[in-house]
């Protein structure tokens, strides 16, 4: 599980999803048209080709778009589903869909129990719902809360600056209608609006705006939530927009965000306050505020700094070659390297937390990797004697983000493919959760990446191959993984200590995707433009990320960097789609491989490669080098 979210470091992981929705034939397709086309076509899985086809079988039946806000929460703008028959054969797989879907926005304990017409009627069954309306979905117990949910469904984040009027939805109402909603929006809200309803924008708004992350502590009982927040000219082209913003990512008990502080206790009264050097901001309501809210307690001190943790390294040096990220350790990998292992003792108390089950079955060994949630250990099966990998996840550690542990868990569950880690056991106690997993030991990708500099075109080509292929596989059932990166990447070595090949680990932030997602979350460095942009997005940001990684192995520095380590450059880096093959790293490198890097790391998502288009791409062919040459030089002009 990796918590680098960019949102927030409590992460951003919902779930759930439609199955076999893969790609057409068109290779280009994105999530977006294929919730479309899903409503009018039947997928027939072709064996003989790798690929999933779709094949028109039947008269078009259009899927009903309905909107579903949660009961009481009138800062949720709801999600839009497409339901048809096909995807629902019972109004409980609807409920348990959107439990799923819903969990990585809104509060829900108990999932999704009754869903009420937006009158608070009761809703008992599919075709009880109709066609581009809206309802409510409410947990075990809760009376119908009435609320103007719709008000909410245009919130600033469902607002295009570079569109008059449109709204990012294609479902939803007129632009008229929209209009009006977003124009209510504002007013309860206290904002300023145009006489068209639009936002107002000031110039100055607009000048100071950049896309960076902000730290935001929810005023509270301490250690108080931290979370992360991306400000962008999409969700704060003014001070108001921003506060929805901050209100929608740390949901205060007490509604809307009214007062935000700088750690040094200055009111925030102007956009730009968010963009100048402070970096950590105090949220509340309409609670007193204190001078000891300030101090921070080492808990939230911890939570910060993991905020402000960057992969960039802050010690560029001069010169043209940009250089790696800079690997996050955790504090037990430290302490592991300090105490030369995990002690007898250590050993001991471990042994005796495990469930008598995995007490029975495994000895407990060294430490072999850490997390900001999980140690891993070297664990032995008792009676066959084969190794793995114990992944300890402490509880405590992931509070208010358990939705996302059990995420990791379900979606390993679903798992065989020789290039994923694959989980052979779990066991829960109420602090920690135990995973039993293959064991990989020939650590991870960045760490092979930081020994070789970088990769030989063969070395690169198995390596991406055997990525792609987990990726494909995962987007067959239509994951997306949202944490590709060479952390989680762990590698297979020969005798000799070669690298043979890797497997993809660290579900903890995947999630079955069925609409354009928006939770912006992932590791900056390896972050696609459309989640940045928060427009949705879909399975090709895995693409994205394993184009990073082709880079990166190819010349052994990230294509998208800020000399200074500056994050806020990296993503106008990122932003500016421009990709660069600089000389000399690249002077040796085939044309083929720089055609496919090229095709991965294109920034529009529906003009980007697939997974299996990666996979079906000349260069990926073990006869590429020999039909080429062996050094086929890039040259200038034939690109
Ligand atoms: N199956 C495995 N085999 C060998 N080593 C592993 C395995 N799984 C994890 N590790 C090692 O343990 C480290 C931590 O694991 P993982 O990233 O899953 O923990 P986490 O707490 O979820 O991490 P994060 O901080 O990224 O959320 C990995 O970087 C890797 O080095």
């Amino acid at each position: 599980m990796n918590f680098t979210s960019l949102l927030t470091v409590h992460s951003q992981k919902s779930k759930r999803m439609e199955n076999n929705l893969s790609r057409s034939g068109s290779r280009s397709s994105s999530v977006c048209e294929l919730e479309k086309d899903i409503s009018d076509m039947e997928i027939i899985k072709s064996r003989t080709n790798r690929r999933s086809v779709f094949v028109r079988t039947q008269p078009a039946r259009k899927a009903k778009r309905i909107r579903f806000f949660r009961n009481g929460d009138k800062f949720y703008s709801g999600v839009i589903i497409p339901v048809l028959p096909e995807r629902y054969r019972s109004f409980d797989s609807l409920t348990a869909d959107l439990t799923r879907v819903l969990v990585d926005n809104v509060t829900l304990p108990s999932g999704v129990r009754t869903i009420y017409s937006l009158e608070g009627r009761k809703i008992g069954k599919l075709d009880d719902l109709e066609d581009g309306q809206s309802y409510v979905c409410s947990g075990f117990g809760e009376p119908f809360k009435r609320l103007d949910y719709e008000a909410s469904a245009v919130t600033p984040q469902s607002f295009r600056l570079s569109g008059p009027e449109t709204l990012s939805d294609s479902a939803s109402p007129s632009p008229a209608r929209a209009n009006n909603r977003l124009s209510k929006y504002l007013q309860t809200n206290g904002s300023t609006t145009t006489g068209n309803g639009s936002p107002r924008v000031s110039p100055a708004g607009d000048n100071v705006v950049r896309p960076r992350i902000v730290t935001i502590i929810r005023n509270g009982v301490k250690p108080r939530k931290v979370c992360r927040l991306l400000l962008n000219k999409r969700n704060s082209p003014t001070l108001e927009h921003a506060l929805a913003a901050i209100t929608e990512c740390i949901k205060l008990d007490t509604g809307c965000v009214r007062k935000v502080f700088t750690q040094s206790g200055t009111s925030v009264t102007a956009l730009h306050q968010f963009f100048d050097e402070d970096d950590v901001f105090f949220a509340y309501g309409n609670e007193r505020v204190n001078q000891e809210d300030f101090e921070l307690e080492f808990e939230e001190s911890k939570a910060v700094l993991q905020c402000r943790k960057t992969p960039i390294t802050r010690n560029s040096r001069s010169g043209p070659k940009p250089r790696m990220p800079v690997k996050a350790s955790g504090a037990a990998r430290k302490e592991n390297e300090t105490t030369g292992g995990s002690g007898d003792s250590e050993q001991t108390q471990l042994a005796n937390l495990l469930p008598h089950p995995l007490r029975l079955k495994y000895n407990v060994g060294k430490i072999i990797g850490d997390g900001n949630f999980a140690v891993v250990r070297i664990c032995t099966d008792k009676t066959t004697g084969k190794d793995y990998a114990l992944k300890v996840i402490d509880k405590a550690k992931c509070k208010g983000k358990e939705h996302y542990v059990e995420a990791e868990v379900r979606v390993m569950r679903k798992l065989c493919h020789p290039r994923i880690v694959s989980l052979i056991e779990e066991q829960d106690s109420p602090e920690w959760l135990f995973l039993i997993m293959e064991l990989v030991s020939g650590g991870d990708l960045f760490d092979s990446i930081a020994a070789a500099s970088k990769f030989s075109e063969p070395q690169s080509r198995l390596l991406i191959g055997h990525l792609t292929s987990a990726i494909a596989y995962l987007h067959s059932l239509s994951i997306v993984h949202r944490d590709i990166k060479p952390e989680n990447l762990l590698v297979e070595v020969g005798p000799d200590g070669s690298v043979r090949g890797l497997k993809l680990a660290d579900f903890g932030l995947a999630v079955e995707v069925w609409h354009p997602l928006q939770a912006v979350c992932g590791t900056p460095t390896y972050v696609a433009p459309e989640i940045l942009l928060e427009t949705g997005y879909g399975l090709k940001i895995d693409v994205w990320a394993a184009g990073v990684i082709l880079y990166i192995l190819l010349c052994g520095f990230p294509p998208f960097s800020s000399p200074d380590g500056d994050q806020e450059k990296l993503f106008d880096a990122i932003l500016s789609a421009r990709l660069e093959f600089p000389a000399p790293h690249w002077e040796r490198v085939s044309a083929g491989a720089i055609d496919l890097v090229a095709n991965m790391l294109r920034p529009q998502p529906e003009l980007r490669f697939a997974a299996e288009d990666v996979l079906d791409h000349a260069w990926m062919s073990e006869d590429y080098d020999e039909m080429c040459g062996l050094h086929t030089w890039y040259d200038e002009d034939s690109s």
